[in-house]
C-alpha cells in the first residue's frame, strides 16, 4: 500500500497538500487542470521535487530520505522516455544496467517483458523507426523490466490517437493486474482513463476535491470538477 498523509509542498504560486492511498493491483488517474498539481505530485513521490512535511510510506515504510534511485518506484514521462542512439532492446535494458552489460537472467527479463508488452519483434529496431504508439510501448517496457512495485504515469500517451491510447491504457491494466503494481497516471482524459482505473483523484490547486470511481464524472460533487468536465453553468 503506498500511503501519502498531509504530503506537502510549498512553493511561491501554489501550496500543495495531499493525502491518498493507493493498494497493489490499482490504478489510480489523476486529472484536473493545468496547474493543479498533478506532474509535482508524482515528482514528490519519485524522488524529483521535494516534501516539505509529511508521511510517504510504502508497506509502512518511509520513503522520504529515500533518493529516487533507491524508491521502489519507476516513471514514465511522456516524452524523453527512449534513447534514439540505441536499438529497443537496448532501450529496456539500460532501465536494468545503465552500463548494458546483462547477466542470462536479465536477458531473459526483456524477452519477457518484449512479450508482455508486444514487441518482441521489434528489439533490433531503432526507436525513430517504430510508431508513437510502439515507442511508448518500449517505454513501459524499460518500467516494467525493473521490476519495481509502483508505476508513475505523466501522461505518457496523451500524443496518441484515441484508439491507440486506449490500446495502451488496456496494456497497462492487464499488467498492473498481472504485476500487481501499484499504478498512478497523470491524464487529460478522465472519461478514458475511468475504463481501466479503479480510483479517479481529481486535484485542483495542490489539493484533492474529489476521489471516487467512474461515478465521479457522472455526478461531480463540485462546480470545480463540474467546470473541468465542462459540465459548468450549474450551481452546486
Ligand atoms: N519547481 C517549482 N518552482 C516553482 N513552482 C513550482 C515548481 N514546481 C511546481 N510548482 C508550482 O506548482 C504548480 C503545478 O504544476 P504542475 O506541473 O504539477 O501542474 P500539472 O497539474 O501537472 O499541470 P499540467 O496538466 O499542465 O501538466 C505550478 O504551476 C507552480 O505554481
Amino acid at each position: 500500500m503506498l500511503q501519502l498523509t498531509e504530503l506537502c509542498a510549498r512553493y511561491p504560486e501554489l501550496d500543495l497538500n495531499f493525502t491518498l492511498s493507493a493498494k497493489a493491483g490499482e490504478i489510480t488517474a489523476l486529472i484536473g487542470p493545468s496547474g493543479a498539481g498533478k506532474s509535482t505530485l508524482l515528482a514528490m513521490i519519485g524522488g524529483f521535487a521535494p516534501i516539505d512535511s509529511g508521511d510517504l510510506l510504502f508497506n509502512e515504510q518511509s520513503l522520504n530520505a529515500l533518493s529516487p534511485a533507491e524508491r521502489p518506484i519507476t516513471t514514465l514521462f511522456q516524452d524523453h522516455n527512449l534513447f534514439w542512439h540505441l536499438c529497443v532492446y537496448q532501450n529496456i535494458a539500460i532501465g536494468l544496467s545503465p552500463s548494458l552489460k546483462l547477466n542470462a537472467v536479465q536477458k531473459q527479463q526483456i524477452q519477457e517483458v518484449a512479450s508482455q508488452v508486444g514487441i518482441a519483434d521489434l528489439l533490433q529496431r531503432m526507436p525513430a523507426t517504430l510508431s508513437g504508439g510502439q515507442q511508448q510501448r518500449v517505454g513501459l517496457a524499460r518500467c516494467l523490466a525493473r521490476r519495481r512495485p509502483i508505476l508513475l504515469l505523466d501522461e505518457p500517451f496523451s500524443a496518441l490517437d484515441p484508439a491507440l491510447r486506449y490500446e495502451l491504457l488496456a496494456l497497462l491494466r492487464s499488467q498492473a493486474d498481472q504485476l500487481q503494481l501499484t499504478v498512478l497516471l497523470v491524464t487529460h482524459h478522465p472519461e478514458e482513463a475511468a475504463r481501466i482505473a479503479d480510483q479517479l483523484v481529481y486535484i485542483h490547486q495542490g489539493r484533492i476535491l474529489e476521489q471516487g470511481n467512474g461515478e465521479l464524472l457522472l455526478a461531480p460533487r463540485t462546480s470545480e470538477l463540474a467546470a473541468y468536465l465542462g459540465q459548468g453553468g450549474n450551481e452546486r
